[in-house]
């Protein structure tokens, strides 16, 4: 059995495998439970985009800023090949050294990039696209349709199942102008929170308290009461969830600079809800994975941006009724997520349908 779908009876992570294995990885996947597949759809991360040298991250990994771009193409083609129904990158498509001046027509470019897979590709915002472009031309760019003219929103792949976007910038100094209320409250936040002049630095915070920086955000009390209307219209649905975020939701994916700063009334929605399968996020730049007291999966995808030129860095998810098995190639860890035997609660129309 290929590393990419070896299941454990934990659900932990396993390694990846090469972008050539990968056809034949699936191959054992379909052998095994084909009929059960329900759909599947593409991820990748941060491809962080900017047309200048190389350079390297804060802490000094390197970053491939052209590199990421070529790369990003691979993954697609990669998508193409496993024919999936949708794709996913869970934000930062363009870096914040990206120079502004071009920062529309790399936008395009990137487009162009996703649009080869002739099907939709679902984004969210992270800190970098906001380094460069107003929120609402990215929203409008990269199709994010969100409730009242805002960046999350959810949509239905399969009618058993629903992915609920979270904009994890949404409370945050960034793409907003000063005085807007949202980027006042960030602004209150960050000076309640953190000491620095420099608010990108959590230096001296300790755990989860060194979230609290510039490059970090939150969601507001209306999108966390959307999410809990989510949860519970898709729990009458019969509809299990997949909540996606470029912040990651979960304290033990990451360390303290990278959560989400309401993480935990975000977590405390999700895992009172009893319909939530598993999260996704990025902005780590590195796999992750964690298994909550719940059951709920949470899973950080690495970035395109630090992978070396050449090497891949991208995946998919084929959804069963039992599991989520992830693939991951190259650079990206694969993972069998096993989903709890119990049906989500049923709603009365399909109740009802059984019964005729
Ligand atoms: N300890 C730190 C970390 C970062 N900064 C500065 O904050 C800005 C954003 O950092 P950057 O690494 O570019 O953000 P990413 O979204 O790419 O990555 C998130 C995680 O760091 C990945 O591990 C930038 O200006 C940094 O220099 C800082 O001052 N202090």
């Amino acid at each position: 059995m290929s590393a990419a779908v070896a299941a454990t009876e934990t659900g932990t992570a396993h390694g990846s495998i090469r972008r050539e294995e990968a056809q034949a990885s699936v191959g054992a996947t379909t052998n095994t439970g084909a009929c059960n597949k329900l759909f599947s759809f593409g991820i990748m991360s941060d491809v962080q985009y900017a047309d200048i040298p190389d350079g390297h991250s804060f802490h000094g990994i390197p970053r491939y800023y052209r590199g990421s771009k070529h790369a990003l193409h691979r993954g697609v083609t990669g998508w193409i090949d496993q024919d999936v129904d949708f794709g996913m990158h869970f934000g930062d498509l363009i870096d914040g050294y990206q120079p502004k001046s071009e920062s529309r027509a790399v936008l395009q470019a990137l487009k162009a990039e996703f649009a080869r897979l002739g099907k939709p590709v679902y984004h969210m915002l992270g800190n970098h696209c906001l380094y460069n472009l107003p929120r609402e031309e990215l929203n409008t760019q990269l199709g994010i349709s969100g409730v009242d003219g805002g960046s999350y929103y959810s949509f239905s792949p399969h009618p058993r199942w629903r992915f609920v976007v979270l904009d994890g910038y949404e409370v945050s100094v960034l793409g907003w102008p000063a005085g807007h209320p949202l980027h006042e409250q960030a602004k209150r936040i960050l000076d309640e929170r953190n000491p620095h002049e420099n608010k990108n630095s959590p230096e001296g915070l300790v755990g989860v308290a060194r979230r609290f920086v510039r490059f970090g955000g939150g969601v507001s009390a209306q999108q966390v009461a959307w999410l809990q209307h989510q949860l519970a219209d898709a729990k009458a649905e019969g509809q299990r969830v997949i909540v996606c975020c470029h912040l990651p939701l979960h304290p033990d994916t990451c360390l303290g600079t990278c959560l989400l700063w309401n993480y935990d009334e975000v977590l405390k929605v999700l895992q009172g809800a009893g319909n939530v399968a598993a999260t996704f996020a990025g902005h780590i730049h590195d796999d992750a994975y964690a298994l909550d007291e719940t059951g709920i999966h949470h899973r950080v995808v690495n970035a395109i941006l630090e992978t070396p030129p050449g090497r891949d860095c991208y995946g998919w998810v084929d959804v069963y009724q039992d599991r989520l098995e992830c693939t991951g190639v190259d650079n990206m860890q694969s993972y069998t997520l096993p989903l709890n035997s119990q049906p989500v609660v049923e709603s009365s129309s399909l109740l009802a349908q059984r019964s005729l």
